[in-house]
């Protein structure tokens, strides 16, 4: 399989390239001599984006957020937030940003509505607690419980009200949908969009694209602490042309199928009533509907299957994504 070395360009970036949120140049973050979990990472995410952070488990992620954030000093490079330097601006942005990170960070003994009070209090918010819950959707006799017997979906609701606190100009979401039922994923988008929507920003960082690819305007991946590709999904996909299989249950094959002719479609399988076909152009989609009822055919069912993050992440990488075991990592 063919391997992309070089970042793709960027075939979507905002019209008026506005204000930067997160730049980060020649970023670059070393543990020991072995791992290098950030190789040089030029990246720039633009105010009012949602902005999706791809990557497997172990590429990067989190030691990025990690190094804009200050919780750990680059080896190289540099980064900014809001136009403020990581490094030496690390309370004017903290101050700006809520973030919700990869692994809750809570404390066992302490009620939800206690840690959304020391949240407002240290932003000095003027947030109500109750209004959070709200947002979040944690009743109130769940907050007056001791963290420690929450659920991880109630851990994760609560951890996402403690980023929301002060309406952030930033909100850098590590792996939010992790422990969350698809009513708490819905929740989550809904969340992002409407922060976005006010003109903030959203960085969104996960391993999974369904998620990614629902909300945010455009993705980064990582792989292996580089840079692979930058641009929106259609257009990674168009680039790639990993394209998607729109499968279709019709009252009889007609005699004559002539999708193969059709422009970005690159595979036909009739097995069947069924038809499977498979395109590398996401207009070519419809097309497809049209030709088979051209051609004859009455259309009883249609499921289209996207290009999953793996067949994304081996064309980029031309393998398949390492597992780190997290008893490796170190914290
Ligand atoms: N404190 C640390 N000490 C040593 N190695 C580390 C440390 N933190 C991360 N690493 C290593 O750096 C690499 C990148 O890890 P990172 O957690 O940033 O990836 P990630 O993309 O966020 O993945 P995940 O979703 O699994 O957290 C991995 O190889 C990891 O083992």
């Amino acid at each position: 399989m063919e391997t992309h070395s070089r970042v793709l360009s960027d075939s979507r970036k905002p019209v008026d390239d506005g204000a930067i949120a997160i730049e980060t140049i020649g970023l670059t973050k070393r543990y020991g001599k072995d791992v290098l979990a950030v190789d040089d990472l030029d990246l720039t995410v633009y105010e009012g984006e949602i902005f999706g952070f791809l990557g497997p488990n172990g590429a990067g992620k989190s030691t990025t957020i990690d190094v804009i954030m200050d919780y750990v000093r680059p080896s190289a490079g540099s980064a900014t937030v809001l136009g403020y330097d990581a490094q030496t601006e690390t309370r004017e942005i903290h101050e700006r940003v809520g973030i919700l990170p990869d692994g809750y960070g809570l404390y066992d003994r302490l009620t939800g509505r206690k840690h959304l009070e020391y949240a407002i209090a240290l932003k000095q918010s003027d947030d109500t607690v109750d209004d959070l819950l709200d947002r979040v959707g944690l009743d109130a006799a769940a907050a007056d419980r001791v963290v420690g017997g929450y659920s991880k979906g109630m851990m994760q609701r609560l951890a996402l009200a403690i980023a929301l606190v002060g309406d952030p100009e930033l909100l850098i979401l590590d792996e939010p949908s992790s422990g969350l039922d698809p009513n708490g994923v819905r929740l989550v988008r809904e969340i992002a969009r409407n922060h976005a929507d006010r003109g903030k920003t959203v960085f969104f960082s996960s391993h999974i694209l369904s998620q990614v690819e629902a909300v945010c305007d455009r993705v980064a991946i990582l792989n292996r602490g580089r840079l692979v590709a930058i641009d929106s999904i259609d257009g990674l996909r168009d680039t790639l042309g990993t394209g998607s299989t729109v499968t279709l249950s019709v009252d009889a094959i007609p005699d004559s199928l002539t999708l193969g002719e059709l422009a970005g479609v690159s595979d036909v399988a009739v097995d069947g009533r069924t038809i499977r076909v498979s395109v590398d152009e996401a207009t070519a989609k419809v097309d497809v509907i049209d030709r088979i009822r051209d051609d004859g055919a009455a259309i009883l069912d249609v499921t289209i299957e996207e290009s999953s993050l793996e067949d994304l992440f081996s064309a980029y990488t031309g393998d398949v994504p390492p597992k780190v075991d997290a008893s490796e990592v170190e914290r």
